[in-house]
């Protein structure tokens, strides 16, 4: 079998999405989301300019040689606007080979370990009020976990809150500015997670994004003054690039940590795992290296009782969703994934064969990941430029967004 052509998707049903077909000689495809929010045309251009013409001639079979060849090959390693170029390339070849062999991806990876994977929803509010409206809102689906976010009193445009339903953070346009005060936040986030216990009680899992604004020892605080209230857990309290900074946190709170969705490898996780300063890791196959790689961040992680809750946003695609739900079913040590439903139009681009019930997904019985693109109707959506915003402190001090 060889691989006879490869392009590159780029389309806006609601948002941009970057696509990887590969076509083979036998008539069977594959594809892979090649998605990376607010950067998108340098991850087509890595592929289209450099890995496609690489591709051409090769068995679509050896996805572990392909992999190697374009990690090592490029001389250049990691980085999200490579990996996620590789993350494609690997998860349109797994596609390859599960529709070959007439199988759902999850049973070439070993088969199911769970009858459902557990997904949480994204519940938010510019008030309190508003918030714990929109939590009963996924609790009357069967939700069985809930991010929740609110308005910080006296700040505009805080993250995850937002103006209608879905919250979509990149904005047309050069990047939007939002104010930020850690004091503000730490006062108010506690009163947050003490309204959802008292109005829904101790049976759902609650969880809560810091989006990377705190330091250290500023996170450890909010960590001990969340653990009365029993989240799942607390994500990205600060930036990880400090790796070493998570062992304050650690010393001064039991509340669990999540990290990584901008992570793109296992050495960007390998000491927060090895020194077991994490809980979950968030990487996902789009940002991650793809399948292959992601399996062994996920093994690395096992050794370790750390367990997966891969990142799941609506800029990653459905093509990005029906990979990791693969995953999920089959990876021991899952612990949940994130789920933030796609506009209809999206849903329009990409059919897939995953579905949600009582708060929990499955990717599905169809032979590949179950997802696919309609080429027609992704031409009717061209792409936007858009911006994922910057964040200041009330000074004007550019702070991590
Ligand atoms: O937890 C999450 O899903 C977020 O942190 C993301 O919404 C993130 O802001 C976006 O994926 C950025 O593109």
């Amino acid at each position: 079998m060889k691989i006879t052509d490869a392009y590159v998707i780029v389309t806006c049903p609601a948002r941009n999405f970057v696509t990887l077909k590969i076509r083979t000689d036998e008539g069977v495809y594959g594809i892979g989301d090649a998605t990376l929010n607010g950067r998108e045309l340098a991850v087509a251009s890595y592929l289209t300019d450099h890995v496609i013409p690489c591709l051409i001639g090769r068995d679509p079979h050896d996805i572990e040689d392909i992999w190697q060849y374009l990690y090592k090959g490029a001389y250049w390693r990691r980085g999200p606007v490579t990996m996620s170029a590789i993350a494609a390339v690997d998860t349109a070849l797994w596609d390859i080979k599960a529709k070959v062999a007439g199988l759902p991806l999850y049973q070439l990876l070993g088969g199911k370990s769970r009858n459902g994977v557990m997904v949480y929803a994204h519940a938010n509010g510019q008030t309190v009020d508003d918030a714990m409206d929109q939590v009963q809102h996924y609790v009357d689906q069967g939700y069985k976990a809930i991010r929740v976010q609110a308005g910080v009193p006296g700040l505009k445009g805080v993250y995850g809150v937002a103006k209608g339903i879905n919250y979509e953070p990149a904005t047309r346009g050069l990047p939007a500015e939002s104010a930020w005060s850690t004091e503000a936040y730490l006062d108010f986030a506690p009163s947050l997670f003490a309204a959802a216990r008292d109005r829904f009680g101790w049976d759902l899992h609650l969880l809560h994004d810091v989006h990377h604004r705190l330091t250290p020892i500023e996170a450890a605080r909010l960590g001990k003054a969340l653990e009365p209230y029993r989240l799942f857990w607390m994500e990205d309290p600060t930036p990880a690039e400090n790796q070493e900074s998570f062992r304050l946190i650690r010393q001064h709170t039991t509340t669990p940590l999540a990290v990584g969705e901008v992570f793109n490898t296992i050495w960007d996780c390998k000491d927060l795992i090895q020194n077991q300063l994490i809980d979950y890791i968030r990487t996902t196959v789009v940002h991650a290296g793809g399948i292959t790689h992601l399996r062994r961040i996920a093994n690395l992680a096992e050794l370790y009782q750390i367990r997966t809750g891969s990142h799941g946003a609506t800029d990653l695609s459905p093509v990005c969703m029906g990979a990791a739900l693969h995953f999920d079913l089959w990876v021991p040590n899952f612990g949940i994934q994130e789920r933030m439903v796609h506009e209809a139009v999206t849903e329009s681009v990409f059919p897939h064969a995953y579905s949600f019930d009582q708060g929990y997904m499955h990717p599905g019985e169809a032979p590949g990941h179950g997802v696919d693109i309609d080429e027609a109707e992704a031409a009717k959506y061209p792409y936007q430029p858009a911006y994922l915003p910057v964040a200041r402190l009330t000074d004007g001090t550019l702070w991590n967004w």
